[in-house]
């Protein structure tokens, strides 16, 4: 089983439903999936499980009752185990609902399953996503959800409780995401942020719990890592296509320069505060900035560390089109799909010929931006910025 659905499901079954009247939470993800299909394939299944992660809206105790039993009904068959004590009034609530299948074959099981999950996705609020790839490989944490539909793949950064920052585990996984997406069968893929954020940027804790020994070999793994991140932007060989649902920080900004279109909600920002970080540009910003917005812009930027609406980001070609927030999901998806028709060798290929021009270039500027980064993580001003967040985060 892939491995988020796998987590999904060993939730369900091992206490998120902790007791009748609470409410499990579920992070907010716009979503649409496909119609049931006539008879549902163990892919299907999966899909669903990892659909059911990404419901806007909780679905209600009774119906993820009913999931447990579909769920338990379509991997184990009828139930058979011992009915739970009297006293144990959760696990005796699933084990009714599950008992309450009688001796449904599992197919037929796996198909409402997936039944059920596509009218859930269905009615709620939503846009143009969702079939998670069950053949792909799962990223290593819940933070990134990888879907498929549509002939697009898309890439959520799915950690809504910390504006979507990035860890060391979200940056490899991100990179996984990509080399598998660069393979399989879509024509385009897509970034985006679960919740009101698009990303926050690296997540400040990473500098955290360093022993004092070990700092300029985290430094030097650091930049590694960095430098390897973006290398994988720049290699990407498909259209690349960031749907920016809020706003955006640091490296989730500079980035934004190697994709191929990006898409903003009129209530995305965008921010790199780098000079007040005691960091310098990465993600090849140094170089594509200037070059799309004037080295002035840029400056305002990257150095001053000035805050862009949407409207500016589109104005200095940051941004190819903002939407209203309110129509943003839905006018999105309607325009990526529509794109995702189009023949993808020929995409692939232009999208190849307009890169090619200067990757070579772009790879020799992330070293050096990845070099200095490194450097500037051992400077005072650095440190002292960190201190600084961690300590407001603290309330110190
Ligand atoms: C190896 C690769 C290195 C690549 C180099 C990359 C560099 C960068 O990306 S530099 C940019 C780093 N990011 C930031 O400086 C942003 C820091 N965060 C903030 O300024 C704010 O949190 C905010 C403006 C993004 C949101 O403010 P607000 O709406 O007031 O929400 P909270 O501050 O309460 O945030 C909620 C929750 O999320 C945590 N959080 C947000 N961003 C980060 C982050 N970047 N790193 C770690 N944690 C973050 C925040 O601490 C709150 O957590 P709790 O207090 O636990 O609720």
């Amino acid at each position: 089983m892939a491995g988020v659905a796998g987590r999904l499901a060993r939730r369900w079954c091992s206490g998120a439903l902790r007791s009748p009247l609470q409410v499990t939470r579920f992070p907010a993800l716009q979503l649409h999936v496909c119609g049931p299909a006539m008879r549902a394939s163990q892919k299907d299944f999966e899909n669903a499980m990892n659909q059911v992660k990404l419901l806007k809206k909780d679905p209600g105790n009774e119906v993820k009752l009913k999931l447990y039993a579909l769920y338990k009904q379509a991997t184990e068959g009828p139930c058979n185990v011992p009915r739970p004590g009297v006293l144990d009034f959760i696990n005796k609530a699933k084990w009714d609902a599950w008992h309450a299948l009688g001796s449904l074959p599992k197919e037929t099981a796996r198909q409402n399953y997936v039944d059920l999950v596509s009218s859930l996705s269905a009615s709620s609020e939503s846009s143009g996503q969702v079939t998670p790839a069950a053949d792909r490989k799962q990223p290593g944490s819940d933070a990134l959800v990888v879907t498929s539909q549509d002939g697009i793949t898309t890439i959520t950064l799915n950690r809504p409780d910390k504006k979507n920052a990035l860890t060391p585990q979200m940056y490899h996984d991100i990179m996984l995401a990509l080399e598998a997406a660069s393979k399989d069968d879509s024509a385009i893929t897509v970034l985006t942020g679960n919740g009101d954020y698009y990303c926050s940027g690296n997540d400040l804790t990473n500098f955290t719990d360093i022993p004092p020994g070990e700092v300029e070999e985290r430094a030097r793994s650091g930049a590694v890592l960095l430098r390897d991140f973006v290398d994988c932007f720049i290699d990407f060989p498909k259209p690349l296509v960031a749907v920016v649902n809020g706003p955006a920080v640091g490296i989730s900004v500079t980035l934004l320069g190697l994709f191929d279109v990006v898409y903003a909600t009129d209530r995305a920002t965008f921010h790199t505060p780098f000079s007040h970080l005691g960091q310098s540009p990465e993600g090849c910003s140094s170089y594509t900035f200037p070059k799309m917005m004037g080295p002035s812009k840029a400056t305002e930027m990257l150095v001053f560390g000035k805050k862009l609406t949407a409207r500016e980001a589109c104005t200095q070609g940051l941004v190819t089109e903002v939407f209203p927030d309110s129509t943003f999901q839905k006018e999105v998806w309607v325009r990526l799909k529509a794109y995702s028709k189009l023949p993808p060798n020929a995409m692939r290929i232009s999208k190849q010929v307009i890169r090619n021009r200067e990757k070579e270039k772009l790879h020799a500027i992330n070293a050096e931006e990845s070099s200095i980064l490194q450097e500037r993580w051992l400077s005072d001003e650095c440190m002292n910025a960190i201190v600084n967040f961690l300590s407001k985060k603290a309330k110190l």
